[in-house]
């Protein structure tokens, strides 16, 4: 210790300077108020985990059930790009089973799933897609098909049921004889449930009428499937059929599954070859992936069955919200687990207040627009949950203050 005091050393040999008694006593002050905010802190945090959060925002929120979280620890892993991860191998031969495809490979997201599927069938440069103007390809996945894939989008406006006009499709696919001029059509995606259309389901009729028209025109059929087994649910038609035209398919696991992670792409044998190549260039080829993919068998066990009532908790939300003056939904066009709804004009409320005044209140869900909000149901919201977002809503309409004066 320095046996003297100045202004850059702690301690004199006289003790205590009164300068350093002074210094003492803010940093104990500073620690006290440290301490008291630490305490803010945890106290905050014990109320956040306390009061149940009621998660809306969409289908991908979902926490890993303790099942899932067993089979996770307990996974037959092996090195998946050396050689093959034994349970991802069981999740794909299953997966493969269930729609009815040759073969089947786990990918990371549900966009690389349809980023890798879409340049496996465009794999020559100057390849044009056709697909819906409100796909979450063409809006949600930055673009990755043409800024990584070269591929060349070509939309065609999407109905409010999901489907795109068929005669428009085929008015969309390039003419062979202008090739000088064209990009060259090679694909045409549907997404089954359309997610941005309200979750509507795409019947298979009209799948099939789809892959007729790309036979047709020797074209291949992707399918979006991030929530094909909603899809299936909701038509009661088996996954397998409601795919059977298509030549790919990208399932979501993450979504109302309940899986934490991943997707799966579908197709035949040399589809899937192309695809799991494209997927290490990509740098989506994982190691111990049997992790990730134990938990995905087990929502596929356990989470299937629960999506029929998450479509029924839809249902119920939009017939709730029909009761509360100021708001506006088509109960009727709630097929699946997803919810859009107004704010009608002349309401004082805007999207975003109402967000800010449900998340005081543990209820968190996404504005798609200042009068447009959109929910999301899923196996982790119970019908009490509803319940009570109903009454927290119908309470922020009811209770508003008038905004900005007006
Ligand atoms: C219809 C649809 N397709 C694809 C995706 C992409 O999935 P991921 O978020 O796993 O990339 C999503 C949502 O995320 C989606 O809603
Ligand atoms: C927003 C979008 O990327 C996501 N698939 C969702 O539905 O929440």
């Amino acid at each position: 210790m320095s046996d003297h005091y100045d202004n850059n050393n702690w301690f004199s040999g006289s003790g205590l300077s009164c300068d350093f008694s002074l210094l003492f006593s803010s940093v104990l002050l500073c620690s006290r108020k440290e301490e008291e905010e630490e305490e803010q802190l945890r106290q905050f945090r014990r109320k956040m985990v306390t009061r149940t959060t009621v998660d809306l925002r969409s289908d991908t929120v979902t926490k890993p059930t303790e099942s899932m979280r067993a089979a996770m620890a307990n996974a037959e892993v092996d090195d998946d790009v050396l050689t093959y991860d034994p349970t991802a191998f069981r999740l794909e031969a299953e997966m493969a089973k269930i729609t009815g495809k040759e073969a089947a490979l786990f990918v990371p997201s549900g966009t690389m799933g349809n980023l890798i599927s879409v340049l496996v069938h465009c794999d020559v440069r100057g390849s044009e897609i056709i697909l819906g103007d409100n796909s979450h390809i063409h809006i949600y996945e930055n673009g990755g098909i043409s800024t990584i894939g070269g591929v060349h989008p070509r939309t065609v406006k999407n109905n409010p049921d999901g489907t795109m006009d068929i005669d428009l499709i085929e008015a969309a696919i390039r003419d062979p004889r202008g090739e000088l001029v064209y990009p060259t059509t090679r694909l045409i995606c549907l997404e089954n449930s359309q997610a941005n259309c309200g979750g509507r389901c795409l019947s298979v009729e009209y799948t099939d009428r789809v892959g007729e028209i790309a036979k047709k025109h020797g074209l291949k059929l992707h399918i979006d499937g991030a929530r094909i087994f909603n899809a299936s649910v909701a038509l009661g038609v088996p996954v397998h059929r409601l795919v059977e035209a298509a030549d790919s398919v990208s399932v979501c696991l993450s979504k109302g599954l309940g899986a934490p992670v991943g997707s799966v792409i579908v197709g035949s044998k040399s589809f899937i070859n192309k695809a799991r190549r494209l997927r290490k260039t990509l740098g989506g080829g994982m190691r111990q992936v049997g992790i990730l993919c134990a938990a995905a068998l087990v929502a596929l066990q356990e989470n299937v069955a629960k999506l029929e009532a998450d479509h029924k908790k839809a249902k119920m939300f939009a017939e709730g919200l029909n009761q509360i003056k100021g708001l506006k939904v088509d109960v009727n066009t709630v097929e699946t687990n997803i919810v859009y709804f107004d704010i009608v004009e002349g309401s004082k409320i805007k999207a975003e207040t109402l967000r800010k005044n449900l998340e005081e209140h543990g209820v968190l869900l996404m504005p798609e627009s200042s009068s447009r909000i959109r929910i999301v149901l899923h196996h982790q919201i119970s019908t009490s949950d509803v319940q009570y977002t109903l009454s927290c809503i119908q309470q922020a309409l009811t209770g508003v203050q008038v905004e900005n004066g007006i």
